[in-house]
């Protein structure tokens, strides 16, 4: 039996006819929920998800509000851009895109965007509010990849409790988060984090019952190291030339050919990207939410 599809696209089209109801029963009492985004420079793949975003706002009645600033911006200026938004009414939460160019502190600037604002679930505040395991959701945003990776296995009645999961990859908008959501005690995975120091990979693949790929290294989770009914997620993003077209086209961290061994696959594109876009909606959706609560 071939592996089951963890359709994202199908799940995150779900999601956001919930939102937008969610978003007219605001705008019965006044509320328009507004997401702001901070574009840095001409990477065309930023560009691209950036438009995703406020594409999705679009469809689910969520404003728009941009911020497009050079590649040379300055510290100085980007956090002044930073200020605007945090004092700004419209804008009920916020993402500044990333990665930032490397002459940017990435760090002073999550961290001065105002937690109660943090739409990706990236503020210090926040991500310590998910190491202390406060689980209430309406309490603070969880960061959207893992937030979105748990909730598309979920909505395939994948059950993690008691199940070894390894994540590959220690970046902070999927790998770290991602171990401190699984090992919450309402999802009770079993946890190892994995990265590029780890020394014999394959021995952590042979005992994973789920693989979430991360390390944005084209198709370096091959078939052989895995075991029968794994389930895979595949998050890495790598643009990489077609050896028959010449063309530039996306591909992942799985190799297509692990799928044999599979339960469960997420395809790249279509599974893990687009839960992570609707779950940043549903972070600015709650943001909004509590602001509506809290008057
Ligand atoms: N501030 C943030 N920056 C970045 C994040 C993030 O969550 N917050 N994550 C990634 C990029 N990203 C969102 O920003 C993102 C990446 C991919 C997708 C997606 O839907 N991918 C599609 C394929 C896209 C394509 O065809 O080009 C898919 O998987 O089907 C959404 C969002 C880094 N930066």
């Amino acid at each position: 039996m071939g592996a089951r599809t963890l359709d994202g696209r199908a799940a995150s089209a779900a999601i956001k006819v919930e939102l937008a109801q969610r978003v007219a029963a605001l705008a019965e009492q006044g509320v328009t929920p507004g997401l702001g985004t901070v574009l840095v420079g001409d990477d065309p793949a930023s560009h691209s998800y950036v438009g995703g975003k406020h594409k999705d706002c679009a469809e689910v009645g969520i404003s728009s509000i941009r911020r497009e600033l050079p590649a040379d911006v300055s510290q100085e200026d980007l956090e002044a851009v930073i200020d605007e938004l945090n004092a700004d009414p419209a804008c009920t939460g916020y993402i500044v895109q990333l990665p930032l160019p490397g002459h940017l502190d990435t760090n002073a600037i999550l961290e001065r965007v105002d937690p109660d604002k943090d739409a990706d679930g990236l503020h210090p505040t926040n991500l310590g509010r998910l190491v202390l395991n406060v689980s209430d959701p309406m309490a603070s945003p969880l960061p959207c990849t893992p937030n979105g990776i748990v909730e598309l296995l979920r909505r395939h009645d994948v059950d993690l409790a008691g199940r070894h999961v390894l994540v590959v990859g220690r970046g902070v908008t999927v790998g770290r988060p991602m171990g401190l959501i699984l090992t919450r005690r309402e999802i009770n995975a079993t946890v190892t984090l994995a990265h590029t120091g780890t020394k014999d990979l394959d021995a952590l693949l042979a005992q994973a019952d789920v693989v979430v790929a991360a390390a944005g290294r084209p198709h370096m989770i091959g078939a052989d190291a895995l075991k029968d009914g794994v389930v895979l997620l595949d998050v890495g993003v790598s643009r990489v030339e077609d050896p028959e077209t010449g063309k530039k086209r996306l591909t992942g961290d799985i190799d297509p050919a692990a799928a044999e061994k599979a339960s469960w696959i997420s395809p790249n594109p279509g599974g893990v990207g687009p839960m992570t876009r609707a779950m940043l909606l549903l972070n600015v959706v709650e943001a909004a939410e509590r602001h509506a609560g809290a008057r």
